[in-house]
């Protein structure tokens, strides 16, 4: 097992993702740390091929993996797109845990979701939870792929003593994000509709589901700084949740977004579309004791995201 704290300077660090919004901010964080970085383009590699994986990883023999490649999309991709969720996450962790174990990585941290826990556990949401209950239909797929990867972690852990982690984030929004107009998460999507409306002086905005939702937001260049915190100072067999402890409705939410973005029309509501799981907060007593907190404030991480929307 490695020792605590885990040296990240001068080794090979693959991000596996470095295109995505996760990926990008690690490697943004990643250029404080003087490591040598290793990417990897899809052209080149995709993840699902497990004989390419394989003699990736032979070749590169990267000493620490950040595990930030996978589908991802919001409630409506997750719910439409659900074989391409179950099986390109499912692959995707397993070649990439598994080729990391082969290649001899000092450490790897596996990137979950706060979607992984029970539809209806108990809040704010415990790494203890897990497994316990039913999950939410609209991400299943989703899910279940990224418990098995979870579970592998757990596995290479206890029976080869590998030193490798997962972390749950929250919902997170930022720099990078999917601005795609069906497939998006709600934040990209406000973000998008809102600045529409504003150009057009549309009248209203709709907004899905009832707007009763609790979601928490964490700003993505502070989940990035919370993996590396956690992947120099944690070795353990739970997950970690990585979040800001705060939560908000959606209708609210909105109402956040229209005034960030400057919109100043009506807002309704479509109950036709899902509204998901009622609610997702995690409990962040965990890495708070590990010495990490989020420090984007919403509304700035917001009017962040919107100016880099506008700047693309
Ligand atoms: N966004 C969120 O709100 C949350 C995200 N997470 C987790 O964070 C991680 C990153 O998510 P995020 O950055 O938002 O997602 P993005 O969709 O922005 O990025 C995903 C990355 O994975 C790559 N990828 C996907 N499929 C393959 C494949 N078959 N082969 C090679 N590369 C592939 C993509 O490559 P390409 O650029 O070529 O498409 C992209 O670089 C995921 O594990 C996700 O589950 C967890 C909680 C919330
Ligand atoms: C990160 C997480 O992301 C997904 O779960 P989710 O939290 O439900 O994500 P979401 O951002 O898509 O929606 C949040 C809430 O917002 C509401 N909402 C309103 N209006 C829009 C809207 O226009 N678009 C979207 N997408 N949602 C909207 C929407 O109805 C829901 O109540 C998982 O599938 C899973 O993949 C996962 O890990």
């Amino acid at each position: 097992m490695a020792d605590i704290p885990f040296e990240l300077q001068g080794r090979r660090v693959f991000v596996a993702g470095h295109r995505g919004m996760v990926g990008s901010a690690l490697v943004r964080r990643l250029a404080r740390e003087n490591v040598e970085l290793l990417t990897l383009p899809r052209s080149e590699v995709d993840l699902r091929d497990q004989t390419a994986v394989n003699a990736w990883f032979a070749r590169k023999r990267p000493h620490v993996v950040f595990l930030a490649a996978a589908k991802v999309g919001g409630i409506a991709a997750n719910d439409k797109l659900r074989a391409e969720f179950l099986y390109d996450n499912l692959a995707i962790a397993a070649n990439v845990i598994h080729a990391a174990y082969v290649g001899g990585a000092d450490k790897l941290m596996f990137l979950g979701s706060s979607c992984i826990y029970p539809r209806l556990a108990p809040q704010p949401l415990r790494e203890d939870s897990i497994l316990t209950g039913p999950l939410e239909h609209t991400n299943e797929p989703y899910a279940i792929a990224k418990i098995a990867g979870i579970k592998m972690v757990e596995a290479y852990r206890s029976q080869y003593g590998a030193d490798f982690i997962s972390v749950m984030p929250t919902n997170l929004y930022g720099v990078g994000d999917n601005y795609h107009p069906e497939y998006s998460h709600v934040v990209a999507a406000l973000i998008r509709r809102f600045h529409e409306a504003k150009v057009s002086g549309a009248k209203n905005v709709v907004v899905w589901g009832t707007g009763a939702p609790r979601r928490e937001f964490l700003c993505v260049d502070d989940l990035a700084d919370a993996c590396i915190h956690l992947m120099k100072t944690y070795s353990g067999d739970e997950p970690v949740n990585i979040g800001t402890g705060e939560d908000i409705t959606i209708s609210d939410f909105a109402r956040l977004v229209a005034t960030v973005v400057g919109y100043i029309g009506g807002i309704s509501f479509d109950p036709s579309k899902p509204d998901g799981t009622p609610r997702k907060l995690l409990d962040i007593e965990k890495i708070t004791k590990l010495g990490w907190r989020a420090v984007t404030p919403l509304a700035e991480g917001i009017a962040l995201a919107y100016r880099a929307h506008l700047d693309r």
